[in-house]
């Protein structure tokens, strides 16, 4: 199992994140992708004991986590299954260990994605405006309503995390990844996680963060309409000859 921590400017936090994402049962690596920080977040990410790759420029979160899955992928033995995926944001700090929960399903074949659920997070200014398109999206695309559309906190297979790339870009990943595996069959589940992370408030900064997610939801969301859309038409214009009845 492989911890990927894509970490933009979380040098007040990535320490306490990495050591307590190497508490992790199972966990033989954690990386953190400093993905074009400002300050020091590489350093103090290596100086906690993770592996570090860095983005020169900053290239959003869904960049970060494609580059922290091909380096693990490189580091994956050849004789051996390749690393289960847990992918971590850099602001849990301690908390990052309560991740935990989502392993046992994934290892155990259960499911090949599972999703934390935090609990009510103290400071948190959302509305639930983007939380809310996110999972009516989810819904109507792929019949499962999910509780928290946008967490990140996420453990999955190798073949399904290959099977959901390209990924969306930006904010838009974890919506995009969940319609993507839905409609391929793969299994997705929810579970509970002592989690703690940095809310966005209600300040100008939470509102643009808010506005950038919407903006990189509805692209995410859209692309996979059209996409189906296109599928459909396909279908209806070259139908299956061995179909009963043609
Ligand atoms: O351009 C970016 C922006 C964010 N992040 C990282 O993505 C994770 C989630 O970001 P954040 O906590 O700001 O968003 P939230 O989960 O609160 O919406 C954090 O580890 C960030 O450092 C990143 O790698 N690149
Ligand atoms: O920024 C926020 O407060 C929301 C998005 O804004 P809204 O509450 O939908 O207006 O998103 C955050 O909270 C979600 C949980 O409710 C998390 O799943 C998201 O990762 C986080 O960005």
């Amino acid at each position: 199992m492989a911890v990927i921590i894509p970490a933009k400017d979380e040098s007040r936090r990535i320490a306490a994140t990495v050591r307590s994402a190497r508490a992790i049962p199972h966990v033989d690596l954690v990386l953190v992708v400093d993905d074009g920080s400002e300050d020091n977040t590489q350093h103090v990410a290596r100086e906690a004991g993770a592996v570090v790759v860095r983005h020169s420029h900053n290239r959003g979160k869904a960049a970060a986590m494609e580059t922290g899955a091909a380096v693990v992928a490189m580091r994956d033995a050849p004789d051996r299954p390749p690393r289960h995926l847990l992918f971590v944001d850099g602001d849990l700090a301690d908390t990052a260990v309560n991740t935990a929960p989502l392993v046992p399903p994934v290892m155990d074949g259960i499911a090949d994605l599972t999703i934390a659920l935090l609990p009510p997070q103290p400071g948190a200014g959302g509305r639930g405006l983007v939380v809310g398109a996110a999972r009516r999206a989810i819904a109507s695309m792929t019949g499962w309503t999910p509780t928290q559309p946008l967490s990140g906190m996420r453990c999955l297979t190798r073949e399904a995390f290959e099977a959901a790339t390209p990924l969306a870009r930006g904010w838009g990943v974890e919506a995009g990844m969940t319609i993507d595996l839905l409609r391929l069959g793969f299994r997705v589940l929810e579970v509970p996680c002592e989690l703690r992370h940095r809310p966005s408030g209600t300040d100008l900064k939470g509102q643009l963060h808010r506005a950038a997610q919407y903006r990189d939801v509805q692209l995410a969301v859209n692309a996979r309409r059209a996409r189906a859309a296109a599928s459909s038409v396909r279908r209806t214009m070259s139908p299956d000859p061995q179909r009963p009845g043609r």
